[in-house]
């Protein structure tokens, strides 16, 4: 797992599916590579291609597997395929759930929860009881086909301040753009995206992951 005192921002790329867009992300910095294992977004790849993909991945950079409610049977198929270093789960999985999976896989498991008021922050003290990681995302609007991934921000002020028993990552609409606001607004020194850094939905694009990490980079204070 990428080590905080090694690298004063850790940012994970999400939904990557092609090997010159790991390689962008890699080469620019990015500690964390995410691979989605959801059906119904466009980012999904196999289990089989997730493994091909990861001959890509050097040790040091965490391969992290993006799954939405999985059944165990689900993990385990998943599983059998890749070696991955830590799940994130993007459902509505209980706190009791997210300490099963991580029972079951072994693995460290970042659990994701969705933010769009100042109520929403009461759902976190469960999880980070058992979680290994926070992933403070955008409640996805109702109705919409995914639960996250939708390049869509929240008010950063909500969790302006706020201290964190554990560790944890913002996600929700980052652009290059934004990403120097979000850093200053929220302390955050881990980052997630997705839709930022693509041409079209499911597209990541190699320019646009560099310019990112080099905004993000160029936005942590120095001291
Ligand atoms: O990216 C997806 O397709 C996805 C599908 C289902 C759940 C989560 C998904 N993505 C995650 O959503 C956040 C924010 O993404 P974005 O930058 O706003 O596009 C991020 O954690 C992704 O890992």
């Amino acid at each position: 797992m990428p080590d905080p005192a090694q690298s004063p921002l850790r940012i994970k790329i999400c939904g990557l599916s092609t090997a010159e867009t790991i390689a962008a992300s890699v080469e620019a910095g990015a500690s964390y590579i995410g691979f989605v294992f959801f059906e119904r977004s466009p980012r999904n790849v196999t289990p089989k291609r997730a493994a091909e993909l990861s001959a890509d991945v050097p040790p040091g950079v965490a391969k992290v597997g993006l799954i939405v409610d999985p059944s165990d049977d689900t993990l385990d198929a998943i599983l059998s395929n890749v070696s991955l270093d830590m799940i994130q789960l993007h459902g509505s999985e209980s706190p009791d759930r997210v300490l099963e999976v991580k029972t079951r896989t072994g693995l460290p498991a970042m659990k994701a929860v969705g933010i769009s008021s100042a109520e929403d922050l009461s759902r976190l003290p469960p999880y980070e009881q058992v979680a290994d990681q926070i992933l403070v995302d955008t409640k996805a609007p109702k109705g919409s086909d995914l639960p996250g991934g939708n390049g869509l921000s929240f008010d950063w002020s909500l969790i302006s301040g706020r201290r964190w028993p554990i560790p944890w990552m913002l996600a929700g609409g980052l652009t290059v753009d934004t990403v120097a606001a979000a850093i200053q607004q929220t302390g955050a020194r881990q980052l997630d995206l997705s839709s930022g850094v693509e041409r079209a939905p499911g597209v990541k694009d190699p320019e646009k992951i560099r310019a990112f990490i080099t905004a993000a980079q160029a936005a942590v204070p120095t001291s």
